[in-house]
């Protein structure tokens, strides 16, 4: 899209909330230096009057700031230079019944800007598009069923004349797919799905490759599944969208494959040949048809919940002596994944989570993951329960985008590190209800620096940590990089953190109100550089003090990592954004 270009080339702007169509999360902005951040003051901060999990953060442009609250998915737009002022506010009416089908809290990623419009996704699967200027609705469409235990968080992207949107339930046997709407009347353009036969699935086997080479054979999404699976086969689609306007292309993961108990989608009781594509899978798309140009799937047969829906970062770098347009993905299952983003080939594949036990390696070969049998929850030809699998199913990282530093070559990645046991049961699907057939726990990774994150600064050239910064919580809130050379996380006890990208030295800390899960981000307002994040503990990873649980094994057995979150942190929905003194 023409205006979405050249508002993302504008540093004064945050226009997009990756910063930009690569999903850099990079700026150019420098006023904000590793020798002045220290100096960083609360500028303004603003209440979204939700309490739960915030995800995503604000979009600036211009003069105008566009900020969104988990359900009910409250937009407001806020004048900048009045601090916070609100210019309108919209309030969409949605049934609460929505809220238990939702798996991971009532997270919504975030608003969309293009072309005067403003567009989001309501959890109920509404999508709206509203007048950037007054609010008011110009369309709606209605992207899925509540009912069938279909939900919405992703943040949609816009390419050109389109809307892309994905949809969330792979824990109800909600089989993914990415829409296109046009964006002046909110018409449906096309469907892609991410199981089922090639025509569905946007698939043509001559043309469509798998790491360079042409597919070949024919409905591999539905002949590498266990009878009717696929129809309940997940490969949900709620994680970041990326775009290559050179290629027309593109970006994003699909998640896990239906119901978390291996055996109900093991063809004849047997791993091999039971793939289950296309969950798990990096879709490279044409932007205007949807045709698939390739796919990548990282996790066949998955045993452990690695849903491959992390975004994956555009970027151009030198692998091997060779300069490359890459894609650079740090998947849940711990493994950072370089490709090449135009033929989809896989150049490195490395463990970028020190406690990852599952799999040895990635065969480069076939870019099969060498699967530990003692890890496997699938070992004899059935439900098997496993110990000690590293990582959990949060994985070594989970939604909250990475960046990239064109400046230091380096990508700067928030991480989890925590493993867990896992106890896969039958379960049978009914449409609504969960289908999600395994009792998880989950806990610190053993033998380590005993807390349950890490912000690494990784290379993705050579597969290798550069330095890592130890944290005592997953951390969940997603990177920003600057020209300034200082990189910005936050974290679930809710400080916002400044580190030097060279090492990754803690050159500042401000306690928000609340647990960051949400994405820092920079522009400028009144000539001077601003930070802005939204606090709200939530997400999967908060899911104990958002929904109030406390049995450790609850919240699809996230409760028990994070049980003691409720003695650093609280509830609450506050943008807080900063500058440096006068
Ligand atoms: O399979 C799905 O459809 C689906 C949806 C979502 C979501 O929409 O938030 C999450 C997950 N899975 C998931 O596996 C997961 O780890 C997760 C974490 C979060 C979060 O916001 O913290 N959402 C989700």
């Amino acid at each position: 899209n023409e205006e979405v270009m050249k508002l993302q080339k504008d540093p004064n702007n945050w226009a997009m909330q990756l910063g930009d169509y690569s999903g850099k999360r990079y700026s150019t902005l420098d006023q904000i230096t590793t020798q002045n951040v220290k100096n960083l003051k609360v500028d303004w901060s603003f209440s979204t009057g939700v309490l739960r999990g915030h995800e995503g953060g604000p979009l600036v442009i211009g003069d105008v700031m566009y900020v969104h609250t988990p359900f009910p998915n409250i937009v407001y737009a806020l004048s900048i230079k009045d601090k916070g002022k609100i210019l309108w506010k919209y309030e969409p009416r949605q049934d609460p019944n929505v809220i238990p089908v939702m798996c991971c809290d009532t997270v919504n990623r975030g608003v969309t800007y293009a072309d005067g419009k403003i567009f989001f996704g309501q959890a109920d699967n509404t999508v709206v598009a509203l007048d950037a200027k007054t609010g008011k609705e110009v369309w709606k469409a209605q992207n899925g069923d509540a009912s069938k235990g279909e939900t919405l968080t992703a943040n949609p992207i816009v390419v050109k004349d389109k809307l892309l949107v994905g949809i969330s339930g792979g824990e109800f046997g909600v089989r993914g797919h990415l829409t296109a709407y046009n964006i002046k009347d909110g018409k449906q353009v096309w469907r892609a799905y991410s199981t089922g036969p090639d025509k569905d699935v946007m698939i043509d086997p001559q043309k469509t490759t798998m790491l360079g080479k042409p597919i070949g054979d024919r409905d591999l999404g539905v002949s590498t599944w266990n009878g009717d699976e696929w129809k309940i086969g997940g490969g949900t689609t709620w994680g970041w969208y990326t775009y290559d306007p050179e290629l027309n292309l593109v970006y994003y993961g699909t998640g896990n494959p239906g119901t978390w108990n291996p055996a109900q989608r093991a063809k004849d009781g047997k791993r091999e040949g039971s793939d289950n594509k296309w969950s798990m899978s990096i879709f490279a798309r044409d932007a205007d048809t949807g045709a698939v140009k390739w796919v990548f799937q990282k996790t066949p047969f998955d045993e452990w919940d690695y849903d491959g829906v992390n975004e994956n970062i555009l970027a151009d770098i030198t692998v091997k002596g060779k300069p490359v347009k890459a894609l650079v993905n740090f998947d849940r299952n711990g493994f950072g994944y370089t490709l090449d983003r135009v033929t989809g080939e896989l150049l490195v594949a490395e463990k970028y989570d020190p406690a990852v036990n599952w799999a040895t390696h990635v065969d480069m070969k076939t870019g099969r993951p060498a699967v530990v049998d003692k890890f496997s929850t699938f070992a004899n030809g059935t439900d098997t329960n496993s110990e000690g699998i590293c990582p959990a199913a949060l994985g070594s990282k989970d939604q909250q985008p990475a960046s990239f530093s064109p400046d230091t070559g380096m990508f700067y990645v928030p991480t989890n590190h925590i493993c867990m046991d896992y106890e896969p049961f039958e379960v049978s699907y009914s449409a609504g209800q969960p289908y999600v057939g395994a009792t998880l726990s989950m806990y610190p990774a053993p033998n380590s620096h005993g807390g349950m994150g890490n912000f690494i600064a990784f290379d993705a050239t050579t597969g290798k940590i550069v330095w890592s910064k130890p944290e005592p919580f997953a951390v969940w809130s997603g990177a920003l990089t600057t020209k300034g050379g200082v990189g910005f996380y936050g974290t679930l006890e809710g400080f916002l953190v400044a580190v030097d990208l060279k090492d990754g030295k803690e050159l500042y800390r401000f306690k928000t109100p609340s647990g960051i899960i949400g994405n820092i981000n920079t522009f400028v307002a009144d000539g001077k550089q601003h930070i802005a994040v939204l606090s709200g503990i939530g997400g999967w990873a908060g899911i104990g003090l958002a929904a109030g649980l406390n049995d450790p094994q609850a919240g699809l057995g996230a409760v028990g990592a994070h049980a003691s979150l409720g003695q650093y942190t609280n509830l609450g929905g506050v943008l807080t954004v900063f500058t440096l003194p006068d």
